[in-house]
């Protein structure tokens, strides 16, 4: 799938298309791939929102009508070389009732033309958005080699949108070499690839690369997944501390005034402490500055929470901890430490929280 856009900078993505094995080994894509193909341009059109929009190859006008209900688009245009194909589903295009009932805010003229993506046609001049799905393993060398001078050097549109066929997922099908008997050719994504790229830097373009199926998951790079688990980590960090603090207090208490029937804790395992440390942890944490307590506030400094296996993974500087967690915890007035309660576990948000 390629998305090329005039003169505006963008990045490269390459992604893969989402298909699924069944055991019978048919495979078969969830949801259809023509679906995720009509999709990704109504998600286009949706951030865009190109005034005229034109569909060449449109075959029989499943997108057409699919983009005619967005209000943005005043032109929408179909060409394709198939004139049966035209005539066949045309009507599915003119208004429904309802349309007349409640008439769209602004003008929609929507056209059919029979004709062929490598002729010149002026009256697809001056477009937003041009569609191309499936349209360009339809054509044979000599007519590829004409489209890019046609669509991206005379028509030469906003944006562009192509797809083909991803060649690399073939050996999963259990037929023949092609897809479609009217195939002349189908690419790896480094042949589309290399083809775009090389088009695009023709005629100025600048080229993204996408599968139809594109998701992008949490990463520790995006400051509101790093806040969230660094807040996490960090209140259960600030937990097993105070926790440990109060038991160490309880224990010195019983040293100083012991009980008839008091229990030694001190040489029981510390069950709360529930993290085990290589040495090189347990320097780092000893070498850093210790929680210490100010009446009924315990303080913890950034710098020994830092230095828990878990906070200290997420690569986080003093400082930028300090912003991350400012309106999630509360600190000390020179934003060393956060202040908890000793006693009270629910107090770790600020006042205005
Ligand atoms: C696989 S169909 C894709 C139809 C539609 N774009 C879709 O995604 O459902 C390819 C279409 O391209 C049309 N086509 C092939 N060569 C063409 C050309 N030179 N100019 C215009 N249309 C062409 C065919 O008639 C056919 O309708
Ligand atoms: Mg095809």
């Amino acid at each position: 799938m390629e998305v090329a856009e005039k003169n505006i900078p963008c990045n490269s993505v390459v992604g893969g298309n989402f298909e699924e094995v069944c055991s019978e080994k048919v495979i078969r894509f969830k949801p259809p791939l023509y679906k995720q193909r009509y999709q990704f341009v109504r998600d286009l059109v949706d951030r865009h929102e190109p005034k005229k929009v034109a569909d060449l190859g449109c075959g029989d006008t499943k997108l057409l009508k699919l983009l005619k209900i967005y209000p943005c688009i005043q032109l929408l245009v179909g060409v394709d070389i198939n004139e049966e194909k035209l005539h066949s589903n045309g009507h599915h295009l003119s208004p429904y009732l309802g349309e007349f009932v409640k008439p769209r805010d602004l003008d929609l003229t929507v056209t059919l033309y029979h004709g062929s993506v490598v002729e010149r046609d002026s009256r697809l001049l001056g477009f937003d958005l041009i569609t191309c799905i499936e349209l360009i393993e339809h054509l044979n060398s000599d007519d590829l080699a004409r489209f890019p001078e046609v669509v991206f050097g005379y028509l030469s549109p906003s944006m562009i949108v192509i797809s083909t066929p991803n060649a690399e997922f073939n050996p999963l099908f259990p037929t023949v070499t092609l897809r479609d008997a009217d195939h002349k050719f189908e690419w790896s994504r480094m042949e589309f690839q290399t083809w775009a790229s090389r088009v695009a830097d023709s005629y100025n373009y600048c080229v993204e690369f996408t599968g139809v199926y594109t998701t992008s998951y949490p990463s520790l790079q995006q400051e509101k997944v790093l806040k969230f688990v660094l807040v996490g980590e960090l209140l259960i960090q600030v937990e097993r501390l105070r926790l440990r603090h109060q038991r160490m207090l309880r224990e010195q208490e019983k040293e100083l005034d012991p009980k008839p029937g008091d229990t030694d804790f001190s040489q029981a395992p510390h069950l709360l402490l529930g993290e085990v440390f290589t040495e090189a942890e347990k320097a780092r944490i000893e070498n850093s500055p210790q929680p210490f307590c100010e009446g009924e506030k315990f303080c913890i400094p950034l710098r020994r929470l830092l230095a828990y296996p878990k906070l200290h993974r997420l690569c986080v500087e003093e400082d930028r901890m300090r912003s991350l967690i400012a309106d999630s915890v509360c600190l000390s007035n020179d934003g060393s430490a956060i202040v908890v309660d000793l006693h009270n576990s629910w107090d770790y948000w600020p006042e205005d929280n």
